[in-house]
């Protein structure tokens, strides 16, 4: 069954998005001024506890199921010379996560994460955006669809990954029409383009962008024409999460591309989300800033498949055992503040 039964469906969602539970985060916030140790000295971690209180509406959230999803897709672009490796790397990889010998698999395996792998009609590329919309409304319908099913409503907390060869151009399309500027912007070395490699991309971004840039009128059109396949799903998979109140761990440069569109309609779409990294692709510093978000990681990764995000999740998992298992001052006898305000 379709999550969104059309486009207008898909947009309306955005202006109806659920907000967090304020008094799970007001008792969550209580709780950690008990707990045995300088007020705010936890710094980040208290942060990340009180937003999996707001989105969980507990004051002691449990982190019980972790899901991760990795979406597949193959771009028509990938035929200008824009990636540093061939287009059928995309289902060679989907066959390797499925063997669980990709980076993503040791990762989830190291956070406790139940790991979906969600590849979306491998054998029928996009079309070339420098030559038409990517994808037809039918087909980027479907995807949106596929990633918003994909979200498994259990979860307490989901990270969404990608995998598509020549998937950088389509996210600094996205980033370029969302936010301003051109390919010279957001186009980077991906998978480890040489010079002549980036500027094609930059020009082959900037060709989409006076292909498609006066026909887009809203979210869908720019997922659409700018696209990909695994770029909608996880648009749709964020998008559902939210609808679901489930917190989502973003991954890199592509993950974060997928919502540019929707922060454009919807700035709030990012209330629900954490950055997990700052890639070593060129744009994502820039895009993390237009998006309001600041990652937690520094780690110069720039794979992609959510393998950030999988890294992230262990501070959740940290964030939220000191939250649920501290002492109070009371309970452990020790003695609070004698400065107030301290
Ligand atoms: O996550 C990132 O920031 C990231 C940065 C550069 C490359 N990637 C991965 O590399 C692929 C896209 O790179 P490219 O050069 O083929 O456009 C795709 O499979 C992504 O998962 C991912
Ligand atoms: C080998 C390989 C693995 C990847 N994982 C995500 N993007 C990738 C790109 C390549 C080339």
């Amino acid at each position: 069954m379709s999550v969104f039964a059309g486009p207008a469906d898909f947009l309306a969602a955005l202006s109806t998005l659920p907000v967090v539970d304020a008094g799970a985060i007001a008792a969550a916030a209580a709780r950690q001024a008990q707990l045995t140790k300088p007020a705010g000295s936890l710094g980040r971690l208290e942060e990340i506890a009180l937003f999996m209180a707001g989105w969980s509406g507990r004051a002691i959230p449990a982190l019980d199921h972790l899901q991760g999803i990795v979406f597949a897709g193959n771009h028509g672009v990938a035929a200008r010379g824009v990636s540093a490796y061939p287009p059928e790397v995309t289902a060679q990889m989907v066959g390797n996560f499925q063997q669980g010998g990709a980076a993503i698999n040791a990762l989830a395996r190291a956070c406790g994460a139940h790991l979906a792998i969600v590849p979306l009609d491998l054998h029928r590329p996009t079309q070339d955006m420098t030559q038409a919309p990517a994808m037809s409304e039918e087909e980027c319908l479907d995807a949106i669809n596929a990633g918003a099913a994909a979200v498994d409503p259990r979860a307490d907390l989901l990270f969404v990954g990608e995998m598509g060869i020549g998937n950088t151009t389509p996210a600094a399309a996205l980033c370029a029409h969302a936010f301003g500027g051109g390919g010279a912007d957001w186009a980077g070395r991906g998978t480890g383009l040489d010079a002549p490699g980036v500027a094609r991309k930059i020009a082959v971004v900037d060709e989409a962008l006076a292909l498609h840039g006066p026909d887009i009128r809203d979210t869908f059109e720019a997922l659409r024409r700018l696209g990909g396949r695994e770029i909608a799903a996880m648009a749709g998979a964020i998008l559902a999460a939210r609808l679901m109140r489930i917190p989502v761990l973003l991954d890199g440069f592509i993950a974060c591309a997928a919502i540019a569109p929707i922060a454009v309609a919807a700035p709030g779409i990012t209330a629900h989300c954490i950055a997990a990294h700052c890639s070593a692709e060129g744009g994502h510093a820039r895009l993390l800033a237009h998006l309001g978000l600041d990652p937690l990681l520094h780690l110069a990764m720039r794979l992609g498949e959510g393998s950030g995000a999988a890294v992230a999740a262990q501070l959740v998992r940290s964030a939220l055992a000191a939250h649920a298992e501290m002492a109070t001052f009371a309970q452990a006898q020790v003695a609070g503040a004698q400065v107030a305000g301290a």
